[in-house]
């Protein structure tokens, strides 16, 4: 250190525990308890004056502005306890002194003195309460106090000349972009400057922390970040929010931060980017700053796209994350790899940003089903078999309580051997991976035993609709095998993983694996991926050790995974696992998703004509475990051959197929009206009565079968109502089905509707595919008449997830609607599905209920072609579809699906 400030300010090379220690006392001299700058009659600037000016505060204040507080070296000097690691905590704050708000400040400052001399920390933490409170000088950057313009002069002259030497010699601590990150580099130039060479590097700090009862409003871990700031804007898990939610605004508005919370559905197929999207656009609309962190509250989903949104929010804004199931509480919480999926692939889209702040509570394991918990125990089970040996005997000991009693939570006393048990798990796997992933922040290097179990599995996990964690509970297996053959490890240890991993009811093995080809063609994409080589880690020497396989050839691979298969045969359940798949603990398979996924990844590069080797370059340059999708023909790039043909011949044979096409069905009388030279002339010509139909069905056989088929599985919610609506005797053909709930969800989610108004609930099928369809805010007010299907419909929207969205009024709807129109209620949607007789009536209300654009849809519509001809309601709909096509207030299209929808488009401002 160069400068000498005043002939009393003492400068430290180092700021060490005991430099702290002294700071302490000597405050304590300089500044006692019954100082008068502890009573209340002082003003809160007028004590910040007097604090700033003792010499032995702002000694201490160009001591830490000027520490080294991110090197080795530092943390080696307070790594010796937990109170020496929270000062090291403290001093990263300290050092940003001049940019911290006077509140914060003397927080950081009390939670120093609090090592100390607790007494004396209280004292001070009156004060610091004090300046926390006060709206002005509580949220006041030190520097206006003691450098800016107006400042005192007593103060300016004492710490402005420091200020200007961290200007000259340290910039991040005078003027920071932010206090979590630093960046150095340095450019080497030629004299001309024509060629250049430089380095950079960025150094980047965070806090990771195992706690208890995290929202108990007295904790101080998460109003230490916001109290300064004055708020929180949080993104929250919807699931959460219906579990925390309440507990959450609790815990704030006690410690009077204010709390805006943003809430979005995190469901597997949730994780892209229109998510990433809504959070950055939101952000924006809460003005948030890049210095502000944002709480991101959830599981592994959130902890992805929440975490990403943030990476990209002014290119890099901090954030704190506060987890709440195992998979996001060791691994992907505190993980830099934030990311998205797209184009059919998963996690193609990210960054690497990890959080300042993650905070791992057991106590959000309590609403965590146990298949869930069981998949999180996988990603433990891999930090214990390559980089913890005492992990792995804690894993030992705990077995299958870990499940029972999700991790020490329920059905045992807290403090119990159990309780104690499972926070050493949590947190010895938490350590081990933050050890192996930070020090391989970017993965420069693929030496990474954190992808233990994560070569072969991505082959097939999505195609069998496994939980992630039971995918690598087989890859690990296997990959202990192998390590096994290759003398790398005993069969004692081979079996003690193989066991650990059974004990908690993991699979060993499933019967995809009797096919090879997708965990070959996942291994070349890896090697792929990891630059050329397998580096497959696998346990080496001992368990806790970890060493990587390079070479595995096909035949070796088919021949030791049909060993391996007969192997697990022998253990519990033949080596199966307690409910694999993501079906069996309530979640949409994702075997389904990737279909869609991979539909979209054709569409794309047949329309932008790429082939769809571009997406799989994409998918190339990912840099996640997870990211391969499981598609075999995709990986091997036959699909990819095909589609890189010339173009022009590929032209000429579809023109010359569809002329053949045409040609066979305008032979068909039935299709030639529609198909082929009469298609731009359909006659527009109207018949008093619905015109005559053969038959008595819209479809022929198998059409309605074939579209369910390549539709996406509606939900389990759906399978809920199916099963109720019989169990009522009730006539189940009357609930939209499968096809129409898919399509009116679509219609939702594309319209991006925020209310909906379903007329004719029945048992709620309707109304739930909507709600499915509509973000976490959006509401579907549903009528039914009948009290019996009523009921039926409110036991199963109770019993869903987004059950929560739908009001169901039990009512005569004919004159509802009128009531809602008078009351001047506004819809994005209203859905007719009661009696069809008073369609007309429902239209004209619904005309008035929806706002300028919105949809109509009125179903059965095609039911006039069906209908006998005695039948009333044939004619009533026949003269409702000729009523809407003759009415200039709108524009519609009938649409075959199902039974027919007649889907109208309001394009006037209607009056009543
Ligand atoms: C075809 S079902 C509705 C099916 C439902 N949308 C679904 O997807 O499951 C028609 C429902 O409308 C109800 N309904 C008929 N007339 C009604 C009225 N005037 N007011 C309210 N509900 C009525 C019937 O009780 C019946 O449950």
């Amino acid at each position: 250190m160069h400068i000498s400030l005043s002939s009393t300010t003492k400068v430290h090379d180092e700021v060490t525990v005991d430099y702290f220690k002294s700071f302490t006392h000597e405050l304590k001299a300089a500044l006692p308890s019954s100082s008068s700058i502890f009573t209340e009659a002082i003003p809160v600037n007028k004590a910040l004056e007097q604090l700033f000016a003792v010499d032995v505060v702002y000694s201490f204040l160009l001591n830490v502005s000027r520490a080294d507080v991110f090197s080795s070296e530092a943390a080696v000097r307070f790594s010796h306890s937990k109170e020496a690691l929270n000062l090291l905590r403290s001093l990263k704050l300290l050092k940003y002194c001049y940019n911290l708000p006077c509140g914060q400040l003397c927080n950081a400052l009390s939670s120093v003195l609090a090592v100390f001399d607790r007494d004396y920390a209280c004292v001070f933490s009156l004060l610091a309460t004090r300046v926390l409170a006060d709206r002005k000088y509580g949220a006041l950057f030190m520097k206006k106090l003691t450098i800016a313009s107006d400042a005192s002069a007593m103060l300016k002259a004492l710490y402005k000349p420091n200020a200007d030497y961290l200007l000259e010699h340290d910039q991040h601590a005078i003027f920071p972009t932010s206090i979590y990150r630093q960046c150095a580099g340095h450019v080497t130039s030629s004299q001309d400057s024509c060629l250049i060479e430089a380095v950079m590097g960025t150094t980047i700090t965070t806090t990771i922390e195992i706690c208890r009862d995290v929202l108990n409003p007295s904790s101080k871990l998460l109003s230490d970040v916001y109290k300064p700031l004055g708020r929180c804007v949080a993104v929250v898990d919807e699931r959460l929010d219906g579990l925390y939610g309440k507990k959450l605004t609790h815990y704030f508005l006690e410690n009077d931060i204010t709390f805006e919370k943003l809430v979005y559905r995190c469901m597997e197929v949730d994780k892209d980017i229109s998510t990433v999207e809504k959070i950055l656009v939101d952000l924006k609309s809460r003005r948030v700053s890049r210095n502000e962190p944002v709480l991101v509250v959830g599981g592994g989903v959130m902890a992805d796209v929440g975490g990403f949104a943030c990476a990209l929010y002014h290119r890099n804004t901090p954030y704190v994350m506060l987890c709440t199931s195992i998979v996001s509480g060791i691994d992907a919480g505190p993980s830099p790899r934030t990311c998205c999926d797209g184009l059919g692939y998963k996690n193609v889209f990210g960054a690497y940003h990890p959080p300042i702040l993650t905070l791992t509570d057991r106590q959000f394991f309590r609403t965590l089903e146990p298949g869930w918990i069981r998949h999180g125990i996988a990603e433990i089970i891999k930090m214990a078999v390559t980089k913890d040996a005492s992990l792995f005997h804690c894993l030992e000991k705990a077995g299958n309580r870990l499940v029972q009693t999700k991790f020490g939570i329920e059905n045992c006393e807290p403090g119990s051997e159990i309780d104690q048990l499972s926070e050493s798990i949590i947190a010895k796997a938490m350590d081990g991976y933050v050890r192996s992933e930070y020090g391989n922040l970017w993965e420069t290097h693929q030496c990474r035993p954190h992808a233990y179990g994560h070569t072969w599995s991505p082959g097939f996990e999505l195609q069998a609709g496994l939980l992630h964690g039971h995918a690598v509970a087989i890859g690990m297996g296997y990959g202990a095998y192998l390590s096994f053959l290759e003398g790398w490890i005993s069969e004692l240890d081979f079996h003690r993983i193989l066991r650990v991993m059974s004990n908690v009811g993991l699979s060993l093995r499933h019967e995809i694996l009797q096919n090879s080809d997708s965990l070959w063609a996942s291994q070349l994409k890896m090697t792929e991926k990891r630059g050329g080589n397998l580096c497959a880690p696998i346990p080496r020497g001992n368990i806790g050790i970890c060493g990587y396989l390079n070479e595995l050839s096909r035949e070796r691979l088919e021949e030791t995974l049909a060993d391996y298969q007969e192997i697990v045969k022998s253990y519990p359940r033949e080596g199966f696992g307690i409910e694999p798949h993501c079906r069996d603990v309530g979640l949409e398979d994702p075997s389904t998703v990737k279909q869609h996924a991979d539909n979209a990844v054709l569409r794309g590069s047949i329309s932008n004509g790429h082939t769809s080797g571009h997406a799989n370059g994409l998918a190339n340059g990912c840099s996640n475990e997870h990211d391969v999708l499981s598609n075999g023909h995709l990986a091997n790039g036959d699909h990819t051959n095909d589609m890189t043909k010339d173009n022009t011949s590929d032209i000429e044979l579809y023109n010359k197929w569809i002329a053949e096409k045409q040609q066979d069905r305008n032979a068909d009388e039935h299709t030639s009206s529609a198909i082929g030279s009469k298609f731009t002339s359909i006659s527009r010509e109207d018949t008093p009565h619905p015109p005559e139909f053969e038959q008595s069905t819209l479809f022929h056989n198998g059409a309605e079968e074939y579209a369910c088929a390549m539709s996406s599985a509606p939900s389990h919610d759906f399978e809920v109502i199916a099963e109720e609506t019989d169990k009522a005797n009730l006539f189940a053909p009357c609930m939209v089905g499968a096809v129409e709930g898919q399509f009116l969800k679509m219609m939702a989610q594309v319209s991006g509707a925020s209310r909906i108004l379903d007329i004719g609930t029945f048992t709620g099928y309707s109304a739930l595919a909507f709600a499915e369809g509509m973000c976490a805010d959006g509401r579907v007010i549903t009528i039914e008449a009948d009290a019996k299907a009523a009921a039926v419909a409110r036991s199963c929207f109770a019993r869903s997830k987004n059950g929560n969205k739908i009001t169901l009024v039990e009512t005569d709807a004919r004159s509802a609607v009128v009531a809602m129109a008078e009351a001047g209620e506004k819809f994005d949607i209203v859905f007719l599905d009661a009696d069809k007789t008073n369609y007309r009536h429902y239209y004209e209300a619904g005309l008035k209920l929806l706002r300028d654009g919105g949809i109509l849809m009125a179903d059965n519509a095609l039911c006039a072609l069906v209908y006998g001809n005695d039948d009333p309601v044939r004619q009533s709909l026949h003269e409702f579809a000729q009523y809407v096509r003759a009415d200039n207030r709108t524009e519609q299209v009938m649409l075959t699906i199902r039974e027919g929808v007649l889907v109208v488009r309001k394009v006037n401002n209607v009056q009543s």
